[in-house]
């Protein structure tokens, strides 16, 4: 009575803000108070829920509390029953489980310790633990049940049948072992279900008061768990803990070893002066461009460009080729003629080469070779360049003259007469093939005779990949040609497979490169025995080859 009087003679004092103020805090202080199932205490003092209202250490902050929450209307005593009365309803039935909450959530408990609901279960617990107190680190123990050497089977099943529970407290931080009590091992309790038990127990250990540690059942515990197992005692455990850790390699670096150092880390290894001042003097000067990069800079010259653009040389989409008029459905669809009406392929355009392609002779040494009575127009270049396979598109006869993707099928110098005014002799490959060194070397010795020698040889088609460009015995050949005045005209095989812009840039810079010579003939000559795009630009050079050629 006297401390209503004086609480409303104080309030009468106050300004009616302040007073609004204060309530405000009150509520405030209540919602979160409510909304936490437990808290640490400011002392650092465990609290607990009971019967919904928090415990505390400070007893007036714990009726203030109760106060707070029942906002007045039932006194202390009427909230402690009335929360016993949520456990236990009139029927003695277990409703209400006020726990779940400590249960589900994790809660946090003394020196940030968690009590997990996910680690109250070991997954594969079975024969992990041990009775005995084990020793940690810092020579705390934990407990593991006696009974549940099967601890994850038994809890297991606990959970069901109510007969056991075993309440595993986490510790935060893992592999530290904590002090006594880490593990509660709850007995069975014919009273509740095993999930109201295992809650009720809970809290019933935390309400002690006494500071409840945790084990985590960490990576570490459980190593020692299961070398308890094994048969080891408290203190192997704890001289297992105390072995030495893996030891660490430690690397000794010798300052004279130079073996895993790059050698411009600046270790002298010649040891010259002279040498190193060479060296940086190499280093001074420009970056050598890459090969790439030199072809990359090419500039074709326009008449190349045009040609390729109006032969469709280079990787072209099919739907350009259909667009450009010809019939994709071909096998070498641009030797046909463009918006040719007919499915039928067209006839070819130069005469010579309607002839029927016919083998007439293999050499294999010079004094087999047949007379000459025809004009002959060779075909040579390196092994797998496709010397066979465009013979076969000039006459469109496939099959003819046999090809493969293997380098090396053409062994011998084969002879074909087209008609009676021209032929066609397709020479055997040099450099990579499948091949003996000595057979290669001859076949190398008898093709460079025959350019040489050879009656009758109008002109060599000497035929260069596109995608690799000439090459060192390429060049030999040329020479040779050029030595013995023989008229050669150079051919890019293969343009289906790269960039039109690409094949340009080939076709210049091997113009480039024999600008001074005098036996090649121009213009040099771009096909694709595949799309058949150059074929008959190259059919009419050839063609005007039998025109003016003296018998
Ligand atoms: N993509 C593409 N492949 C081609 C072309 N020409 C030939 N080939 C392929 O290249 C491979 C070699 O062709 P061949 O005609 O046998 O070459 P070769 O120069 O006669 O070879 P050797 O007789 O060994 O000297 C074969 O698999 C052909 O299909 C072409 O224009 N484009
Ligand atoms: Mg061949």
């Amino acid at each position: 009575m006297m401390r209503k009087i004086l609480v409303s003679a104080a309030l009468f004092k106050m300004p009616s803000e302040d007073i609004l103020r204060q309530k405000l805090k009150k509520k405030t202080k209540h919602v979160v108070s409510t909304s936490r199932s437990s808290v640490r205490t400011e002392k650092g003092e465990i609290s607990s829920e009971k019967n919904g209202v928090l415990n505390r250490g400070n007893e007036s902050r714990e009726k203030f509390k109760k106060k707070v929450v029942f906002k007045g209307k039932q006194s202390g005593e009427e909230v402690e029953e009335r929360g016993k009365l949520r456990t236990l309803d009139s029927t003695g039935r277990k409703k209400r489980v006020y726990a779940t909450e400590g249960r589900d959530k994790n809660v946090k408990l003394d020196n940030g310790v968690k009590i997990s609901k996910k680690k109250t279960l070991f997954k594969n617990g079975g024969k992990q633990l041990k009775d005995e107190p084990v020793e940690g680190n810092n020579g705390r123990t934990m407990w593991a049940p006696g009974k549940s050497r099967n601890a994850g089977l038994k809890v297991k099943s606990s959970t069901h049948a109510g007969k056991e529970n075993v309440v595993l407290v986490t510790a935060k931080r893992k592999g530290k072992v904590k002090e006594e009590g880490k593990m509660g091992f709850v007995g069975a309790d014919d009273q509740g279900s095993g999930v109201l038990k295992r809650s009720r127990d809970k809290k019933s250990e935390l309400s002690k008061g006494k500071s409840q540690d945790v084990v985590y059942p960490t990576s570490s515990v459980k190593k020692k768990a299961r070398d308890n197992q094994a048969g080891l005692d408290d203190d192997d455990a704890e001289t297992l803990d105390d072995r030495p850790k893996k030891k660490k390699r430690v690397i000794k670096i010798d300052p004279h070893d130079i073996s895993n150092k790059r050698l411009d880390d600046g270790i002298n290894i010649t040891g010259s002066k002279e040498e190193k001042k060479e060296k940086e003097k190499e280093s001074e000067k420009e970056p050598k461009m890459s090969k790439n990069a030199h072809f990359r800079a090419i500039q074709p010259s326009p008449s190349i460009l045009s040609f390729v653009e109006k032969n469709l040389l280079g990787r072209r989409r099919l739907i350009d080729l259909r667009r450009a008029g010809y019939n994709i459905d071909l096998s070498a669809p641009l030797d046909n003629i463009p918006f040719c009406s007919s499915s039928e392929r067209e006839k070819i355009e130069e005469n010579v080469f309607r002839n029927k392609l016919e083998f007439f002779a293999a050499a294999k040494v010079s004094s087999s070779f047949p007379p000459p009575n025809l004009p002959e127009i060779a075909f040579a270049g390196r092994s797998n360049v496709g010397k066979s396979s465009l013979l076969n598109a000039l006459t469109r006869q496939w099959g003819v003259v046999r090809t493969s993707d293997k380098p090396g099928l053409t062994q011998t110098i084969n002879f074909f007469k087209l008609g009676t005014k021209l032929c066609l002799v397709d020479l055997p490959g040099y450099g990579f093939a499948y091949a003996k060194e000595e057979v290669k070397e001859s076949w190398e010795e008898l093709v460079k005779e025959y350019v040489s020698t050879r009656v009758g040889l109008k002109r060599v088609c000497l035929l260069i990949d596109t995608k690799w460009g000439m090459k060192p015995r390429d060049l030999e050949l040329i020479e040779l040609m050029e030595r013995s005045k023989t008229k050669y005209q150079i051919v890019l095989t293969k343009t289906d497979v790269i960039f039109p812009i690409d094949v340009a840039r080939r076709a210049m810079q091997i113009e480039e490169k024999l600008l001074q010579n005098k036996s090649v003939v121009k213009p040099l000559m771009m096909v694709s025995s595949k799309s058949g795009a150059g074929i008959r630009s190259l059919r009419t050079a050839l063609a005007n080859i039998t025109r003016f050629a003296k018998r």
